[in-house]
């Protein structure tokens, strides 16, 4: 599976040029399609959902270019689409799907619509209903009720009002608007229920009026699309900034420190998701607003508060508030996020066991999440968080990494509205620093780096110490070093302590047994074995909590902490790495002889540099450091050293 691992992160702050929004994106995306004259479309999201569109738009026979400096070129159609027969593939794309589905059914033609397996679980029987009301000719290729489907050329039907749904998904309303106007004669739809996620509607109508079509709104119950309504170009279209992937930022402020500031939404905006801010000022962020911009940063004693909130007017950004109340004082419940059921996932369901992971209590129903942090004291677990296909998932839970190193699988999701997330998330997030220590078997490492790491108040990772705990627990099981997969599993459970000093597996010190020399070779092998180091990468990771570590090993500097402030090689010749291996067994009074340690150690320097995976090397960016002729004292003021210039740095 694939993954990444985020560092434990001290702070947040810089700015942050906002992506497109994808829901002002795509709704102009089909009505700059729909409208008569081209269009010019600036600072366009550009990720899976907007790509969904362009290639359905594409099929339709619909011109889209590629412009510099992310802008695109639509030359509309006029309401009539080149091409009346297509099968367009949507993915998971919710905001193209429900849209195209609506105008499509009322354009004339055959097309198919279909999406990921999960698109296919989502209902869209209340836009379908109220699409048949219009004389719509819409059928269900496999299961009732959703996608995929089968459209051809609505029967002509003169009604006027047409009734949907608005308690499920306000883009069964959204989609049916958009379409409207292609009937050229006046229709009011009436909202059954109420309405969820009104300022998503908003966007909808803000949208169709900057195409030329003013819809008549009664409350949140009428709307009417007058006849003869027709999109025309209105030449450029600026898109703003994505406020849902502003949430992620600006909740990364207020618990990092900050100020972050985003920029391409502000008071101005258009977007409902805007109101995250006063959301996130009501747990006690610092929040300012500009025109096209937003700040945070923490509150002034640096806590936020649990709220019990409404989020039907947020529902997306919601989500991020999950994640946020992982860190506030007292519980958050979230309301009215019956919405979340039927999205990219059932969020209400992978939320609360995605927050469990990492120490939250959780509770759930129908409509709402309560969440109850860790107590203060316990903190945040790392923890492997699942995404569920869901760009959501990925982002929000990105945010954990202020309290805890945590691992994000199938980061790639976010591509669905935010390709770049995880870099632009690097660019202003501030890691725990680690001092990598790598080098030669006894030349020291692990005195200089647990010295090095009492001097800066650091903690300190035996990188080495878990191979050999993996070796020693192996050989307990009977099971064999070069059984990769018995020994890899064995790596992924090992159940080690190594608090107040003393190694403990399964709760026995074994700090001497880990030790012998047996063990050592047996170290070295099961370290060659590719599954072994994987299962350990993520272990080794967790070390790295506030405020710094300094770790020992082979590849700390080169695989498990690449971004290591400093990285040290360090070496001796291995004559005086056996006497001083020679010199700690006798005083620990393990005998051993000079001859027997010199071939096993230049043994295990040859298994270690020769290993496919990881091998044991200097890498470009490490200083060298022989200690053949210094003492530790000296070794450790010269590693010191080389780690103040780099902080004084910056
Ligand atoms: N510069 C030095 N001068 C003299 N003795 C040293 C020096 N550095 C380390 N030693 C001694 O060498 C022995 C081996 O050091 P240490 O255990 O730290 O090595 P290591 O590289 O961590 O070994 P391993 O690869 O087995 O984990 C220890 O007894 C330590 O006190
Ligand atoms: N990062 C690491 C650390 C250790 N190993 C292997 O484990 C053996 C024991 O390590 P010591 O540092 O305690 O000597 C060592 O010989 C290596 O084979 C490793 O591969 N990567």
């Amino acid at each position: 599976m694939d993954f990444i691992d985020l560092p434990q992160l001290l702070a947040a702050r810089g700015t942050l040029r906002l992506p497109g929004s994808k829901s002002i994106s795509n709704r102009v995306l089909l009505l700059a399609a729909l409208a008569s004259g081209d269009t010019e479309l600036r600072d366009l999201l550009q990720s899976d959902d907007t790509a969904r569109m362009i290639d359905a738009l594409r099929k339709l026979g619909v011109k889209v270019e590629a412009l510099a400096d992310k802008g695109f070129r639509v030359s509309g159609v006029g309401g009539v689409f080149p091409l009346r027969q297509a099968d367009l593939f949507l993915g998971n794309a919710g905001t193209a799907f429900r849209s195209l589905t609506a105008v499509l059914a009322l354009a004339g033609g055959d097309y198919r619509l279909s999406g990921v397996a999960r698109m296919h679980e989502r209902p869209i029987a209340d836009l379908v209903d109220a699409l048949r009301q219009l004389g719509a000719e819409i059928t269900y290729a496999e299961q009732g009720g959703f996608p995929p489907l089968l459209i051809s050329a609505p029967t002509p039907c003169p009604v006027d009002l047409v009734r949907v749904r608005g308690d499920v998904s306000s883009q069964f309303l959204s989609g049916l608007l958009m379409a409207l106007p292609l009937r050229g004669v006046a229709t009011t739809v009436e909202v059954v229920g109420e309405l969820i996620s009104r300022p998503y509607v908003d966007i909808t109508l803000a949208s169709m009026a900057r195409f030329g079509v003013e819809v008549l709104r009664e409350g949140w119950q009428r709307f009417t699309v007058a006849a003869g309504s027709a999109y025309r170009s209105p030449g450029v279209v600026e898109v703003e900034g994505d406020a849902s992937s502003a949430s992620y930022f600006l909740a990364l402020g207020a618990l990092g420190g900050g100020p972050l500031r985003v920029e391409g939404v502000g008071r101005d905006s258009l977007q409902g998701d805007v109101r995250f801010a006063d959301a996130l000022a009501g747990m006690g962020a610092k929040i300012t607003v500009g025109d096209s911009w937003i700040e945070a940063a923490a509150a002034d004693n640096g806590r936020l508060r649990g709220v019990d909130l409404d989020c039907n007017h947020i529902p997306d950004a919601a989500m991020t508030l999950a994640t946020v109340a992982l860190f506030a004082e007292g519980p958050t419940i979230l309301r009215n996020v019956a919405s979340w059921r039927v999205k990219e996932t059932d969020r209400i369901a992978a939320m609360a066991c995605e927050l469990q992971k990492l120490g939250a209590s959780v509770e759930t129903g129908d409509d709402f999440i309560r969440i109850v942090p860790p107590a203060r004291d316990r903190g945040l677990r790392p923890a492997a968080i699942d995404t569920y296909d869901d760009h959501r998932m990925a982002m929000c839970f990105s945010l954990a990494a202020l309290g805890t190193p945590l691992r994000i699988n199938d980061p790639a999701a976010v591509g669905k509205t935010f390709p770049d997330y995880f870099t632009r998330f690097a660019a202003v997030t501030q890691p725990v620093p680690v001092v990598a220590i790598d080098g030669t078997s006894a030349s020291g490492k692990g005195t200089v780096a647990s010295r090095v790491a009492a001097a800066l108040g650091w903690h300190y990772l035996d990188s080495g110490a878990l191979y050999r705990l993996t070796a020693l627990a192996a050989r307990r099981a009977a099971v064999g070093w070069d059984d990769e997969a018995a020994v890899a599993g064995i790596a992924a459970n090992l159940d080690v302590d190594f608090a107040g000093g003393v190694t403990r597996l399964s709760g026995e010190d074994v700090g001497d047994a880990i030790r012998s020399e047996e063990i050592s070779g047996g170290a070295s092998r099961v370290a060659a074995l590719p599954a072994v180091r994987a299962a350990l990468l993520f272990r080794q990771r967790a070390f790295r909590r506030p405020p710094g570590l300094v770790a020992d090993g082979r590849d700390m500097g080169a695989v498990v902490f690449p971004d290591s402030m400093t990285k040290v090689f360090l070496t001796a010749s291995v004559e005086i790495r056996a006497e001083r291996r020679h010199k700690q067994l006798i005083e620990k009074g393990i005998a051993a002889s000079i001859a027997a340690l010199l071939l096993d150690l230049r043994e295990r320097d040859e298994r270690d540099s020769q290993r496919c995976v990881a091998p044991m090397q200097q890498s470009a960016d490490a200083e060298l450091l022989d200690t053949t002729n210094l003492t530790i004292a000296t070794a450790v003021a010269q590693v010191l050293d080389w780690v103040n210039k780099v902080s004084e740095r910056g």
